[in-house]
């Protein structure tokens, strides 16, 4: 029986920076950013919008646009990393926001939860949902991936920045795309970038030794919780490439073929935190499952490096690039990382350019190297159905980027540092957030969201 994705819909934040002012005003070669790392705009989300907001406004465009019936859920999986409780997840703020606008008790028999691995949860979510799906043929399942990259300021990640969420329904004889049980697998407990509990000594605020109440505070360290990772940017690009060569190879030796795995791919789709990270590090697989043997692993670390540079280069492998990774990178210039959503994305990316460019791409298989710091990597792959045209048709996914509203960059600061109070653009058919209670004891930090017509 053959289980896969459905349907699928999006929500990007709707502001962006242009990368070049971002270039400027940090003195950086715009071309740098533009050619070096194919980005072109970040998104941003405006005061009314959260992690929260990005997965409800998928979530409702799926189930609006597909007209599902609520009670053929059986499961709503959430990947995010942008968590806002660290008990309640967001997937249980989805269930309220959508009996909110569908009614009371519509989601009352569906099991909910999120998962959290860096980038890759919302692959562990989808994954979970197929061997559901796979082993209760007649059920469905929904996958929300949602998140906001948000990066320090002046940091090597700030121009990587990006907001939204990818809903999926996941069900048998699914009409986009159906995957195969194959799963190379790769991890390894590593710090290249996480996000940890951090503390401020409460002397070092208040300027005393003797551990007062400080607003209502007993502990002598102030827990603060932020947005922004931990993370060494070139080691990370080492764990990905590493994690990814692992787990393609692994994924090659579960299809127990000899054959270049990748030639069977029409496109691959990777986990991009920017649009050209899958270019720059597919060169080493690339190579190394070449065929005719291009290195060898007896060269030296520098001779290996030098050897990459020049095969990615080579006008085989930019021919390689064009054909199989560029649809899955429009959408990533246009938008920033979306975290979990980003290989979603990248298939949405790749759907939306053969749709509009009327290319025919039934039956063709697509390769998936999903990362996730920390850190994980996940290959597998999936084919294209028949009925993926008519899917995919009011996804608009271009069109709708288009429409993007640009802000300047002293709007882009206030916004990063929370100093923006009032919502840049007027929401229209989409929820908000409302309120976050600060006076009931019992209810203190609980989020309101409603919808906006
Ligand atoms: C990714 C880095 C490290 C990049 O770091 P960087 O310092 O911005 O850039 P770089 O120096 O590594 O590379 C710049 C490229 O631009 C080129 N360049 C230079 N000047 C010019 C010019 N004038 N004209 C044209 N090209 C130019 C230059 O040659 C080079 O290209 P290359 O040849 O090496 O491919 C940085 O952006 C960063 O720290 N990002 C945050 C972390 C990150 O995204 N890591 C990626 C891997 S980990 C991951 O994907 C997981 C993640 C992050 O999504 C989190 C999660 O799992 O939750």
């Amino acid at each position: 029986m053959k289980t896969g994705i459905d349907a699928i819909a999006f929500d990007v934040a709707k502001l962006h920076l242009p990368i070049k002012t971002l270039a400027t005003a940090r003195n950086i070669e715009p071309e740098k950013l533009e050619k070096g790392l194919g980005l072109l705009k970040m998104t941003l989300p405006d005061t009314h919008q959260d992690t929260v907001v990005f997965g409800a406004n998928a979530l409702t465009k799926l189930i609006l646009d597909n007209n599902i019936k609520l009670d053929e859920i059986a499961r709503i999986y959430v990947g995010t990393e942008s968590g806002i409780d660290s008990s309640k997840p967001i997937g249980s703020y989805l269930i309220s926001l959508i009996e909110q606008k569908f009614g009371e008790n519509t989601l009352s028999e569906c099991d909910v939860v999120d998962f959290t691995f860096a980038c890759i949860g919302g692959v562990d979510a989808m994954q979970n949902c197929l061997d559901f799906v796979q082993l209760n043929p007649t059920k469905k399942a929904i996958v929300v991936a949602s998140d906001f990259a948000k990066y320090d300021l002046n940091s090597t990640g700030e121009y990587t920045q990006g907001a939204g969420a990818v809903a999926m329904l996941i069900s048998s004889n699914p009409r986009i795309i159906t995957f195969e049980n194959n799963w190379g697998v790769s991890t390894k407990g590593v710090f290249d970038f996480f996000k940890p509990y951090r503390t401020i000594s409460k002397q070092e605020i208040t300027g005393n030794a003797d551990n007062d109440s400080w607003f209502d505070n007993l502990e002598s360290e102030i827990e603060i919780h932020k947005d922004q990772p931990v993370f060494d940017g070139q080691y990370s690009n080492q764990c990905y490439m590493d994690r990814t060569r692992e787990a393609y190879f692994s994924f090659k030796k579960l299809k127990n073929t000899s054959g270049t795995v990748y030639d069977s791919w029409k496109s691959i789709v990777m986990h991009l935190p920017y649009a050209f990270q899958g270019r720059r590090m597919l060169s080493e697989i690339h190579a190394l499952d070449a065929s005719t043997a291009v290195i060898t692993g007896e060269e030296n670390a520098s001779e290996y490096q030098n050897k990459l540079k020049e095969i990615s280069k080579s006008d085989d492998y930019k021919t390689f690039v064009s054909e199989k990774l560029q649809p899955a990178e429009l959408a990533s210039s246009l938008i920033g990382n979306l975290y979990t959503g980003s290989i979603f994305m990248g298939l949405l990316s790749t759907l939306a350019h053969f749709y509009d460019s009327k290319k025919e791409i039934a039956d063709e298989k697509f390769g998936f190297l999903a990362y996730g710091s920390g850190s994980k990597s996940k290959v597998f792959e999936g084919t294209i159905q028949p009925e993926w045209k008519s899917a995919v048709s009011s996804v608009l996914l271009f069109e709708t980027l288009e429409k993007s509203f640009e802000i300047d960059f002293e709007t882009y600061e206030k916004l990063h540092k929370k100093e923006q109070k009032q919502s840049i653009q007027q929401p229209k058919n989409e929820w908000i957030l409302d309120r976050i209670e600060t006076e009931i004891p019992t209810l203190i930090g609980a989020r309101y969201y409603k919808w906006v017509d």
